[in-house]
């Protein structure tokens, strides 16, 4: 959708801001460009709706060179959304919104209703906030206004620049979320510049992390954490970065340990195979857990003596939901379900698994290969 061809941008005093610059970001796909100050990435975003001329290279969108559109034109199938929102402050909230429909020809009367639709959209009840002017709200409100305005004219593809750059942290993870929940059913192709790595890794399908004028590391969340291609990345994302990969690996089935199960209905088993048995009902969705302390003090049916369980998680969920669900509720293991399938039970996450997920999908990131097929060396236990 869009594609870079060695771009390059030497401005007269000399200064290189983006140097040779070749990678491409598909239909659908959200991309964050990240890394420090002045590297290049306000330059790179900028290239694409023609606010800064490359000195080199060419730039395609839907396969055309951008360097043959009219830079009006252009920017009709691109919305651009910064940090200082840049709302008319003479203007209402739904105005605001309105304004790049209204200028493209549409009805006002026409615009207004899509606005609110849009406000609706970003979290802002348009009955509430439509009449209301830029300085009557929060910081978190205006960027949701600019969100709004960008998406107004439906384009394609977004620009975004630090839009959650200027509210507290609170706010921003609270925006990072509706965004993502909204991207979910609108599928831009975006592009998002921010220099918070935390940001990167949670919105990003793919990150581009940026040296001097360069991209080091073009890859998903995982790979670049978990298999960061130079020491500058490693640094970059941090020492931490194993911690931070736990939030962006999923769960999968193979991951999962196969424990004893019993139905609710089945006659109490005097022994069971394990300290503990999963509980389903008649469909195989999951109900609850049953101890071998319980089974052997009761008589009657599973369903007498079985526990609900509260410790579980759809597959797919992350690992660092598995972790915070096993603390949450002190539990040495969670059950995981397909929720596609009406909560099909599929099997149960360890400590240990959990553990081995993460070794696997590492070395599955780091050899491009599915975390199925990797062989682990054991990690020989310290006490025997
Ligand atoms: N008009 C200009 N003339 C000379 N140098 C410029 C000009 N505009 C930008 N630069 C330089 O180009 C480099 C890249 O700037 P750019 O704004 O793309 O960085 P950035 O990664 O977005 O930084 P930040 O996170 O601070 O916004 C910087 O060194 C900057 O000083």
């Amino acid at each position: 959708m869009i594609r870079f061809e060695h771009v390059s941008k030497r401005y007269a005093d000399g200064t290189t801001a983006v140097d040779d610059l070749s990678f491409e970001v598909n239909e659908g796909e959200l991309v964050t460009l990240v890394g420090p100050s002045g590297c290049g990435k306000t330059t790179t975003m900028k290239m694409v709706n023609r606010l800064i001329e490359p000195t080199e290279g060419r730039i395609f969108l839907d396969g055309d060179d951008i360097s043959g559109i009219d830079p009006v034109q252009l920017r009709r199938r691109i919305g651009y959304v910064i940090q200082q929102v840049g709302l008319f402050p003479h203007k209402s909230v739904l105005d605001n919104t309105a304004t790049v429909p209204h200028l493209l020809g549409v009805k006002r009367a026409k615009a207004r209703e899509r606005a609110a639709e849009l406000l609706d959209l970003v979290g802002l009840d348009p009955k509430v906030f439509g009449d209301r002017y830029p300085e009557q709200l929060s910081g978190g409100q205006r960027q949701r206004v600019g969100v709004a305005r960008a998406l107004a004219a439906d384009p394609p593809v977004l620009l975004m620049d630090e839009p959650f750059g200027a509210v507290d942290p609170v706010v921003r993870e609270h925006l990072q979320t509706e965004f993502l929940r909204l991207q979910q059913t609108l599928n831009k192709t975006v592009l998002f510049v921010t220099h918070d790595i935390e940001e990167a890794v949670r919105l990003g399908d793919r990150i581009a992390v940026y040296g001097q004028g360069r991209i080091e590391q073009y890859d998903t969340p995982p790979a670049v954490l978990g298999a960061p291609a130079t020491p500058y990345v490693a640094d970059f994302v941090g020492a931490d970065r194993g911690l931070k990969r736990l939030s962006v690996t999923p769960i999968e089935e193979g991951d999962l340990e196969q424990p004893p199960v019993v139905h609710l209905d089945d006659p109490l088993p005097r022994e069971l195979d394990a300290r503990w048995a999963v509980v389903l009902d008649d469909d195989n969705n999951l109900h609850g857990w049953l101890s071998a302390e319980h089974a052997r003090a009761g008589g009657g049916t599973v369903r007498d003596q079985a526990r609900r369980m509260e410790a579980w998680l759809p597959v797919g969920a992350s690992l660092k939901q598995a972790f915070a669900t096993m603390l949450q509720h002190d539990a040495g293991w969670i059950a995981v379900i397909d929720e596609d399938s009406q909560g099909r039970f599929l099997g149960v996450l360890t400590p240990a698994r959990l553990h081995e997920a993460l070794r696997r999908s590492t070395a599955a990131d780091a050899r491009d290969i599915p975390r199925a097929e990797v062989e682990l060396e054991t990690v020989a236990p310290l006490i025997t």
